[in-house]
C-alpha cells in the first residue's frame, strides 16, 4: 500500500451494500471490512458513515402500504440499524477492531458547542482505535431535520475531523460525463477547482435505493475539496475497490484539494441550513469578498440586510441577485448591521477568519 492518508472517512451508499433484490448483501459488507481492516492495519485511522440502515430493515420485517412514507421509513431504519451495526461490529470483531455506534441528525451541526461535542467524541473513539459507523439517525430525522443525504453528513464529518480525504463509495465507476448507462459516457477522472456546474452531465436521476443521487455527491465533493480534502468517488461494489483507489490502481473520480482552511471556516462551510441572517452586498464587495485576497465583510458594502440576527450567528451574504456568494459569523447583530450600512469606517460584520465564500 502506497498512500499516506493519515485519516480517511468512507461512505458507503445502500445501493453498495445492498443487493438487487434491496436486502443486504453480507458478503460484499465483508469485503469492505476486510478491507478497512487492512487500511488500518497501514496506520490511517478510518471512520465509516454507512448507508443501510433502512435496507436491512427490509431484510426484517413486511411494511404494508397502508403506512405513510416517513413512519415506514422510521420502522426500518429503527430495526435495520441494529442488524447493520451488528453485521459491521461481527465481522469488524474477526480482526479483534472494535467499532461504535453513532447516530446524529443535522441538529448536532448546528450549535459550535454541540459540534465540537460531537467531534470530542469521534477523537476519544480514534485515540482508542475503535472505528466509528456513523449514520443519519433516521428514527427522529425526519423532512426538514433530515440531511439531504448521507453524501452530505459524510462531508461534514470530514471536515469536522481534518480528514486528509473522503471516499464515496457508490455503485457506478464515479462521475460520468454523461448518463452512465450510454455507452458514449466516460468517468471523469480529475476535477480541478472551483465552480462546475455539474448539472449540464449529472442527471438527478438516483440508484435505486439511494436517496441524494449524483448531483449531491458532486456538490458535496466539490465543497470538500475546497476545504482541502481529497474526494475519491467510486464503485463499492467493484473488489479490491478501497485498497485500488488509495492505491490510484483503479479508475475514478478524484477531486483535487484546493486551499486548507481553518477548522472554525469549515464548520461555517457547512452551516448553511443554520444561518439566521442575510446580508445583500454590491458588486464592489462581492469582487473584493471572492478574490484571491484576504478580506473581511465591511458596511459599506452592505446594500441591505434582509433578514435579522444577532451577534454571533451565522448569516448568509448574498449578491445583489440574491445568489449566496457566502457565509459568515456575525460580529454584531442585525441592529448595528442596518445602523452601518453603506457606511466607511466602520467595523467588519464579518472577519475573514470566520467567512466562507463559495466557489
Ligand atoms: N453523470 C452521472 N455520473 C454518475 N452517476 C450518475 C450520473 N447522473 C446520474 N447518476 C446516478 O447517480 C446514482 C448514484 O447516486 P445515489 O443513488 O445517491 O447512490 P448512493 O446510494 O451510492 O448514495 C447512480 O447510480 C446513477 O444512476
Ligand atoms: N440513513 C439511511 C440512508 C440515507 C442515504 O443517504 O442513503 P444513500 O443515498 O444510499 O447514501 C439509511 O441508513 O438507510
Amino acid at each position: 500500500m502506497s498512500f499516506n492518508y493519515r485519516r480517511v472517512i468512507i461512505k458507503i451508499g445502500s445501493n453498495v451494500i445492498t443487493g438487487p433484490n434491496g436486502l443486504p448483501d453480507t458478503e460484499r459488507i465483508a469485503h469492505l471490512v476486510d478491507q478497512i481492516a487492512a487500511i488500518k492495519k497501514h496506520g490511517t485511522e478510518v471512520i465509516l458513515v454507512s448507508s443501510g440502515a433502512v435496507a436491512s430493515g427490509r431484510s426484517l420485517i413486511n411494511v404494508t402500504d397502508k403506512y405513510d412514507a416517513v413512519a415506514t421509513r422510521q420502522l426500518l431504519a429503527s430495526i435495520g440499524q441494529v442488524k447493520l451495526i451488528n453485521t459491521y461490529s461481527n465481522l469488524f470483531e474477526k480482526f479483534k477492531i472494535l467499532c461504535s455506534q453513532v447516530l446524529v441528525t443535522k441538529e448536532d451541526f448546528r450549535d459550535r458547542l454541540h459540534y465540537l461535542n460531537m467531534r470530542n467524541c469521534l477523537e476519544i473513539l480514534l485515540q482508542h482505535q475503535v472505528i466509528p459507523v456513523i449514520n443519519e439517525n433516521d428514527v427522529v430525522s425526519v423532512t426538514e431535520l433530515m440531511f439531504t443525504d448521507n453524501d452530505e453528513l459524510a462531508g461534514l464529518i470530514a471536515s469536522m475531523l481534518n480528514a486528509q480525504a473522503l471516499i464515496v463509495l457508490t455503485n457506478v465507476n464515479g462521475i460520468y460525463d454523461g448518463d452512465p448507462k450510454l455507452p458514449g459516457s466516460a468517468v471523469i477522472e480529475e476535477v480541478k477547482g472551483d465552480g462546475i456546474d455539474f448539472s449540464s452531465f449529472v442527471s438527478t436521476s438516483r440508484s435505486q435505493f439511494g436517496r441524494g443521487g449524483m448531483i449531491t455527491k458532486s456538490t458535496i465533493a466539490q465543497k470538500t475539496a475546497q476545504l482541502g480534502i481529497a474526494v475519491h468517488i467510486a464503485n463499492g461494489t467493484t473488489d479490491n475497490i478501497l485498497l485500488d483507489v488509495l492505491d490510484n490502481n483503479v479508475i475514478h473520480t478524484r477531486f483535487v484539494p484546493t486551499k486548507k482552511a481553518s477548522g472554525k471556516k469549515k464548520w461555517i462551510a457547512h452551516s448553511e441550513t443554520a444561518a439566521t441572517g442575510v446580508v445583500q452586498v454590491n458588486e464592489g464587495a462581492k469582487t473584493v469578498l471572492i478574490s484571491s485576497k484576504a478580506s473581511s465583510l465591511l458596511p459599506v458594502g452592505i446594500i441591505k440586510v434582509l433578514s435579522d440576527f444577532k451577534k454571533g450567528e451565522i448569516i448568509k451574504i448574498v449578491d445583489e441577485n440574491n445568489k449566496v456568494i457566502g457565509l459568515g459569523l456575525a460580529e454584531y447583530g442585525a441592529d448595528k448591521a442596518r445602523e452601518f450600512t453603506g457606511k466607511k469606517n466602520q467595523r467588519a460584520l464579518v472577519h475573514y477568519d470566520y467567512l466562507y465564500l463559495q466557489g
